[in-house]
């Protein structure tokens, strides 16, 4: 029998290494719990998901000068470090590329959160991620910040 046809469901995946790329991500917590999402705008690849506040890291920069930029970037608020508590982290091969995204969690910012990049913004409450499809990536990390707030 051909190896297609013992295996027929298994998708065909990327043979040689694919490279890593690191992305910073920030659970943003609100004084009700809520849960800040922001919405991967047309264009982009995994356009319309629902994302955590973060991005690419630039050459040199650790996960929390990464994150610091790109909140001042996307959401025109300031955080410090300190206010920054490493979580947890998602590992997830894509077609082109391996995500490695440490995650960090965020209580205190100043400032108002404003999507400065055409993105739309959400707070939601635990219960309502589901209602919010989020990259494959970001999947396991629910029942993670579930267990904890
Ligand atoms: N910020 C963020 N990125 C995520 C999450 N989950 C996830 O798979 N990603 C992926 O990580 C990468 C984020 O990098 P990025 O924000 O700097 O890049 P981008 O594709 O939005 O834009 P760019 O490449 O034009 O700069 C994207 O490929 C995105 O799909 C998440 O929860 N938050
Ligand atoms: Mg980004």
């Amino acid at each position: 029998m051909s190896e297609d046809k013992l295996c027929p469901d298994i998708p065909n995946r990327p043979t040689g290494p694919l490279p890593v790329i690191t992305v910073a991500a920030v659970i943003m917590v609100d004084i009700d719990g809520r849960i800040l999402l922001a919405q991967r705008p047309e264009g982009k690849s995994m356009a319309g998901l629902w994302e955590f506040p973060g991005g690419k890291l630039e050459d040199g920069e650790t996960p929390e000068r990464a994150l610091i930029r790109e909140l001042k970037e996307e959401l025109n608020i300031d955080i410090t470090e300190a206010c920054l508590a490493p979580f947890t982290f998602a590992s997830h091969s894509y077609e082109k590329f391996h995500l490695l995204m440490p995650c960090f969690l965020c209580r205190r910012w100043d400032g108002i959160v404003r999507g400065l990049e055409g993105q739309a913004l959400k707070w939601v409450r635990i219960n309502e991620l589901k209602d919010y499809p989020m990259p494959p990536a970001d999947e396991p990390l629910i029942a993670m910040i579930r267990d904890f707030l």
